[in-house]
């Protein structure tokens, strides 16, 4: 078996003779160029597993190289080594397709990890578009075939094999951590942690040490060494959701992890290595959040080398069906089939959805326990109003009718109260309305006992961090300034 062959691009001779050297160790077979001309010479005679280059050539820039290999050999990695501190340089490979890149000088040991990400990519064949789109296909998480649905996974196939930082935007429960998730299977780093960490929730005088981990006796209450989520990810993908909630003294921080690609333990004087590839999201607008002087520049600029955008629910309408027998699957009891009526189907495919997925999967859940025998009709969805699509979010977000089942239990009147009013008193005259009173009562109690602390309050009322966050969006509960 031949080994896999790799091209060096660099005009120095003393550090294309150091990577031959770490390459042929690792048992490949190395060629090398030491200009644009030369290395497009190789490129046509044969098939590289990786090409490296230096940014700057005696005929031009690494990038143009990048662009090419990019573009005419999609099979093959491209990595760049840039000039310490050209941070610049950097992003702009990426977006130009590099799969990832070095710093000067050079460090062996990132050199091999990139090495072998690149060569696991050729190994599982996700180097090919076409295959890993494929297997994006029938091997996602993300449920849906309407047009968007496929362009998104021919999206997370391209981005599955690169370094780049993604940034993911799209509303409230549209799907954002799904697709992290999906663009983290598919890539060579997919026998490593995939680690989704909610910026949001993490205290902010906690914050250092639970990204960056802490050495013991570091302060009080430090007993032992602790990891933080840099090295848990190691090797893997680190998402970092809500990432507009990261107070701005943790955001230099974090941009200084991203550039050195080292971080330190509080408490310790030596830094260590993280190999980890981001992907950053959130539901607010960053660019604006960067005008308004809450998010730092530089860090949204590291961070947003990719966007990728999460289509709302509405504008794939065509999937509610699809996406419904999926979340009914998974919801119903065992030897269960639950299935939505015709009209059932019809009047979700003419709602709006401001909670997107996430609105869904509640609706049918709350659906699910009103059904007769597992078939869900209108009634049962409980829709307050058939929007139509185009509708407007904040009015849509009104009309939804979810409540906790035993929150409403909650408000039944005893037998006592029951002879004191009329029928018609005891009648809410909008059950839905009547519903989100009571669930906002409770969950502004939750996070009054718990001092505002979402973590706490979600688990009070045994749902997760994210259901709560859902449903104070919802409801417009926010924190008192
Ligand atoms: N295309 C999809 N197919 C199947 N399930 C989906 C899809 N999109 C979202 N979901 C489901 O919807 C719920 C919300 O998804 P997810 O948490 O990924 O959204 P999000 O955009 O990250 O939300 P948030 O902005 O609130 O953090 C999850 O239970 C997820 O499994």
């Amino acid at each position: 078996m031949t080994s896999p062959r790799i091209l060096i691009v660099d005009d120095e001779a003393d550090l294309r003779e150091l990577l031959e050297i770490t390459l042929v160790r690792m048992g490949l077979d190395v060629d090398s160029a030491h200009c644009l001309e030369d290395a497009r010479a190789r490129l046509a005679k044969a098939d590289y597993a990786l090409v490296l280059t230096d940014m700057r050539l005696p005929d031009g820039m690494g990038i143009e190289l990048v662009r090419e290999v990019a573009a005419n050999c999609r099979n093959t990695p491209i990595a760049v080594i840039t000039a310490y501190g050209s941070a610049d340089n950097a992003v702009a490979a990426l977006k130009a397709g590099a799969f990832d890149y070095l710093s000067k000088p050079v460090a062996l040991e990132q050199l091999r990890q990139m090495v072998q990400s690149a060569l696991h990519m050729n190994v599982t064949g996700i180097s090919a578009d076409h295959r890993n789109a494929q297997a994006a296909g029938t091997s996602s998480c993300l449920v849906g075939q309407s047009g968007v649905m496929q362009d998104l996974r021919l999206q997370i196939a391209r981005l599955a094999r690169s370094m780049a930082p993604v940034a993911i935007t799209g509303e409230s429960g549209s799907g954002k951590e799904l697709a992290a998730r999906d663009i983290h299977a598919h890539s060579a780093r997919v026998d490593k942690p995939f680690l989704a960490v909610n910026c949001g929730a993490i205290p902010e005088a906690l914050m250092e040490a639970e990204f960056f981990g802490y050495r013991k006796g570091a302060f009080t209450g430090a007993t032992d060494d602790r990891d933080g989520f840099f090295q848990a990810a190691n090797g893997g993908t680190l998402m970092l959701d809500e990432v507009a909630d990261l107070p701005l003294q943790m955001q230099v921080k974090l941009l200084r992890a991203i550039q050195e690609r080292r971080v330190r333990k509080i408490g310790s004087t030596v830094e260590e290595p993280v190999d980890v590839r981001l992907i950053s999201a959130t539901h607010q607008n960053l660019a604006e959040c960067v005008e308004q002087g809450r998010f730092r520049q530089d860090l949204y600029y590291r961070l947003n080398v990719i966007e990728l955008r999460l289509p709302p629910l509405r504008e794939r309408l065509d999937d509610i069906g699809l996406l419904a027998d999926a979340i009914l699957e998974r919801l119903a009891a065992p030897g269960v089939r639950a299935v939505l009526s015709p009209s059932a189907l019809d009047a979700l495919q003419a709602y709006a959805f401001p909670g997107n997925v996430r609105e869904l999967e509640n609706i049918l859940e709350r659906a699910l326990a009103f059904a007769n025998d597992g078939l869900i009709e209108v009634a049962d969805l409980a829709l307050k109003a058939v929007n139509s699509p185009a509708i407007d979010v904040r009015q849509a977000s009104d009309a939804v009718a979810l409540a906790m089942p035993d929150a409403a239990a909650l408000h039944v009147p005893t037998p006592a109260a029951r002879s004191e009013t009329t029928d018609a008193e005891a009648l809410p005259s909008s059950l839905p309305d009547h519903l989100d009173g009571i669930e906002r009562q409770i969950i502004e109690r939750a996070l009054l006992k718990t001092r505002f602390n979402r973590t706490q309050a979600a688990g009070l009322l045994g749902i997760s961090f994210r259901q709560l966050r859902y449903r104070m969006q919802r409801l417009s509960i926010h924190e008192p300034e």
